[in-house]
């Protein structure tokens, strides 16, 4: 997918953002496919090598993109079957969706069309619409620097995206920022083009006592209140500059 943002101008470090849009994102996928890698590496720009299973976390980061103030919250999921309510409830908490897999684990790819499945059943039986609109989704195939360790194909990749029609970005969390950042512009895009393009009463704003139970970590704080262990002391220390 193309966006008409430029990189290196419309994502950078800034203060608070009192009247700026606020995008919600849920990070779904298995175990260790990354998804912890790429919201860290999205908001500090790097990659730490070893964290914690995930214990589930709403990173807020405030940026500009496209000329747009915007605070992101990005909720980081823990990889691991759990209650059919409480996953319901993060879907109906986001705007959009990032999913990812491991290109080097057949299962996480497997499980991409159930969780794509997921997201849209939920965000259709609660709409008020007849015909509503799937939820912006983007689909992550990580881990492409680990080639020769690689069991998904990039023309299974596109086999996937093709039968559900939506935006596959291949990326390594690892070697490289921009694409990782690409992500999130994109869905930022397409998140944006929706919000304008249906009703706010359509939208979902509420929020559970579940998700206010979750962890928040502003990306302006240090890191270590919320009990999370990263194998680095002090969040600002890896803000962009
Ligand atoms: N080689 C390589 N390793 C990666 C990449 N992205 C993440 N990893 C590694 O994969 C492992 C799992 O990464 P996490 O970010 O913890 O994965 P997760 O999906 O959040 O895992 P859970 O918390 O269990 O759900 C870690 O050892 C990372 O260093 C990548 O692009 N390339």
């Amino acid at each position: 997918m193309t966006t008409n943002f430029g990189l290196s101008r419309t994502l950078r470090r800034t203060g608070s953002f009192p009247s700026a849009r606020t995008v919600r994102i849920v990070i779904l996928g298995q175990g260790a496919v990354g998804k912890t890698a790429l919201a860290v590496r999205f908001i500090t720009k790097r990659f730490i090598g070893d964290y914690d299973p995930t214990l589930e976390t709403i990173y807020r980061h405030e940026v500009t993109m496209g000329g747009d103030a915007v605070n992101f919250e990005i909720l980081d999921t823990a990889g691991q079957e759990e209650d059919a309510l409480l996953i319901e409830e993060k879907i109906k908490w986001a705007d959009g969706f990032v999913i990812v897999y491991s290109v080097t684990d057949r299962c996480s790819f497997d499980e991409v069309m159930r969780l794509c499945f997921l997201v849209n059943h939920i965000h259709t039986a609660g709409s008020r619409r007849n015909c509503p609109e799937p939820p912006p989704m983007i689909i992550v195939a990580n881990k492409k620097d680990l080639e020769f360790d690689r069991m998904v194909s990039v023309q299974d990749g596109e086999s996937l995206r093709r039968s559900l029609k939506l935006p596959l970005h291949e990326v390594s969390v690892r070697d490289g920022w921009e694409e990782t950042a690409g992500v999130f512009q994109a869905l930022y895009a397409d998140i944006v083009q929706q919000m304008d393009s249906s009703p706010p009463s359509f939208r979902r704003r509420a929020v559970s006592r579940l998700m206010e139970k979750i962890p928040r970590i502003h990306s302006n704080s240090a890191l270590g209140s919320t009990g999370r262990s990263f194998s680095f002391s002090s969040f600002r220390d890896l803000l962009p500059d």
